[in-house]
């Protein structure tokens, strides 16, 4: 319990280092905004006061000059104090949002840089809230600080000491109500602020709920899923709803509490009031003074009930954020000394030596003590099993690795190895005989042109999709779209909707280069300049997640992709399962053409896209059952000729 405390207090520590960092930069502009704000909080405490002096000695003279001045006075703070005001909330809100753009920025730039591994441990949904959400707490945290964190307290002290100058017998019905308003205060948030956490978990549950059906809206719709799907939302739904409820129930006893008391209160300064105007010990002005520095104080512990519930929500979300921004580097970069070179004296490309891997392995490390308890995409299936055993490959440049085997056989594991988004548990993988975790992550995924499965087509044009911000020549884009076998598509794309309307937008070069002939559609295309028919189809704009493409088109985009960088090593995962058997035999001759000096690993489930490569690996089960070529496994490998008899029968 002490450690846990300990731990807790240690992990606040960093959580306020890490907030005090990123408010740094804006000391300066914080400064000027505290000035302007202390001055404006000062003018409103000096109001009643010049009411009170102008009450009792001031119109007693009857001296309308007098009375005019000291009005001009009273006009003269109010302007000030809400001047004053506004400038240093509008300083507070752009500093709260410049840091939190800042923090967002390094948040969003860290979660790029976690491994696979440590996405599966806080998983998906939860990284999303921490990024919006806890972002947003944040944000109104450091503006709240800035504005009431200043005010509140002066007027709270700044008050009690002029009531108390003014009006020190009044001053106890206020010192008697301010316990007792401090204690309610404190009860209610005590129950009423944790509330606030659970109502949080329960949004990222619902967040993930809905993404979940939004990326799987179709299956769900295929499988008639919707009704269990609205059922499983509605209970996310009414969860935040309840929780949220209750915390703010609970916290909505506040006001009504604190407005008895004020009542209370006023009631009895008006009555003691009375009694001593009457009795001569004290005058109207004071009285008056008296109620308006009552209300206020009061508001301003009220104000401060609002900065504790923020800052409580604020510190989760900080705590939430600084898990990750202080997550170790998981995939950090090891010296030859660590992992020494392969001792292979073949000269080979790349080499998998006794590789096995488990996926969970770092879950049992580092579970954050405060994270959310939502479940990943698929982390949550995984048991603590070896996915992949005892892997052993070796290939030597320029040649062909063609991985077959059943779903969920650790194909993609491989891949995920081989571009390091994990470590291996054991044994090694080798590029160029180099260990993988020796290269600079930079340096080891630039050598990939890789397709995932079901990979990302990005809301843009068909070039900004093959190109992916490396400013790659547009020449080079064209021939991959060529190779990938999206050229036939990409020329058609667009004819028949209205005349494109993009020629002005078009970068310079995308408009002069023009190696290859588009000319066949040039009297259907409908376009002015017939020169920058085929730019203009690569400037055709693509749909997020490519919803304006066929599944085939989206593949041969992506395939278009991974070889316009002409990489060392092309990965194919699965990439042309939605292609024909004609453009996939294209697709893989256009390969062997244009990039021979490429080594080429491709995962496929058909037999014809992998038998004519030169070494197959067939996984049952994350082991290798086969590894050879496509007649040694026909000889050697029972799963591999069962595969082949089923898909090529006795072709
Ligand atoms: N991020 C992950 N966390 C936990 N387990 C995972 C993760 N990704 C995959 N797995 C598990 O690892 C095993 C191998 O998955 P993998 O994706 O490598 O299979 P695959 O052979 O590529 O399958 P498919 O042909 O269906 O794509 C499966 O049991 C899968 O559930």
């Amino acid at each position: 319990m002490h450690q846990l405390s300990m731990c807790r207090s240690k992990q606040m520590g960093i959580i306020m280092k890490n907030i005090i960092k990123y408010l740094k930069p804006y000391s300066f502009r914080m400064t000027i905004g505290f000035i302007i704000k202390v001055g404006g909080t000062f003018m409103d405490l000096g109001l009643p006061w010049v009411l009170a002096y102008i009450i009792d000695d001031v119109i007693p003279l009857s001296e309308v000059k007098l009375i005019l001045y000291w009005g001009l006075v009273m006009l003269f703070l109010s302007v000030g104090a809400r001047a004053m005001n506004v400038i240093a909330n509008r300083m507070a809100s752009r500093v709260a949002g410049d840091t939190v753009e800042r923090l967002r920025h390094d948040l969003f730039w860290k979660i790029e840089q976690l491994s696979g591994a440590q996405v599966d441990q806080y998983t998906i949904p939860s990284l999303i809230s921490r990024m919006t959400s806890d972002t947003y707490n944040i944000h109104q945290m450091v503006g709240m600080m800035q504005r009431l964190g200043v005010r509140a307290p002066i007027i709270l002290i700044g008050g009690i000491i002029i009531t108390a100058t003014l009006e020190p017998v009044l001053t106890l019905v206020l010192i008697a109500i301010l316990p007792l308003l401090a204690i309610a205060v404190y009860l209610v948030s005590k129950k009423g602020i944790p509330m606030y956490s659970k109502s949080q978990a329960a949004a990222d549950t619902m967040i993930r709920i809905v993404r979940e059906n939004i990326s799987g809206i179709r299956v769900i719709k295929a499988l008639s899923k919707t009704s269990h799907e609205k059922r499983r939302f509605s209970k996310g739904n009414e969860e935040v709803v309840d929780r949220e409820f209750k915390a703010g129930a609970t916290m909505a006893i506040i006001n009504p509490t604190m407005n008895l008391l004020l009542n209370v209160g006023l009631t009895l300064v008006v009555i003691v009031g009375a009694y001593r105007v009457n009795s001569g010990a004290s005058e109207v002005g004071k009285i008056v003074a008296f109620l308006s520095y009552f209300t206020m104080i009061l508001n301003a512990m009220l104000m401060v009930t609002r900065i504790f519930i923020t800052l409580s929500k604020a510190s989760a979300s900080a705590g939430r954020i600084s898990e990750v921004l202080c997550a170790e580097e998981d995939l950090k970069l090891y010296t030859e000394e660590t992992y020494p070179a392969s001792k292979e004296e073949v000269n080979l490309h790349i080499e998998f030596k006794q590789v096995s891997f488990e996926y969970n392995q770092t879950k049992k490390t580092a579970v954050p003590s405060d994270s959310i308890a939502v479940v990943s995409d698929k982390a949550g299936e995984a048991e603590s099993s070896t996915c992949v055993e005892d892997i052993n490959i070796k290939i030597k440049p320029r040649e062909s690795l063609g991985i077959i085997g059943s779903t969920g056989s650790g194909k993609t594991t491989l891949i995920n190895l081989l571009m390091r988004y994990y470590d291996v548990s054991e044994g090694a993988i080798y590029i160029n005989s180099k260990d993988i975790r020796t290269i600079p992550l930079n340096n080891l995924r630039k050598k990939f042109g890789v397709v995932f499965q079901n990979d990302t087509i990005f809301a843009d044009t068909v070039k900004g999709n093959i190109d992916l911000s490396r400013g790659l020549p547009f020449p080079q884009i064209v021939q991959a779209a060529e190779d990938a076998q999206a050229k036939e598509y990409i020329e058609q794309l667009g004819i028949g909707d209205t005349p494109v309307e993009c020629t002005e937008a078009l970068p310079i070069h995308a408009v002069t280069a023009n190696p290859v002939d588009f000319s066949a559609n040039k009297d259907t295309i409908s376009t002015k300049d017939t020169i920058n028919n085929k730019a203009i189809r690569f400037e055709y704009p693509v749909a997020i997640k490519g919803a304006n493409l066929s599944g085939g088109q989206k593949q041969r985009l992506l395939v278009a992709r991974a070889l316009a960088g002409k990489p060392e090593i092309l990965i194919l995962d699965d990439s042309s399962s939605a292609l024909d058997y004609k453009t996939d035999s294209s697709l893989r001759q256009a390969i062997k053409r244009h990039y021979s000096d490429t080594t080429i690993l491709m995962v496929a489930q058909r037999i014809s896209s992998i038998m004519h490569m030169d070494h197959i690996l067939v996984l049952e089960d994350g082991k290798m059952i086969g590894y050879g070529t496509h007649d040694q496994l026909l000889e050697s490998c029972e799963v591999y000729q069962e595969i082949y008899q089923s898909q090529m029968g006795n072709a």
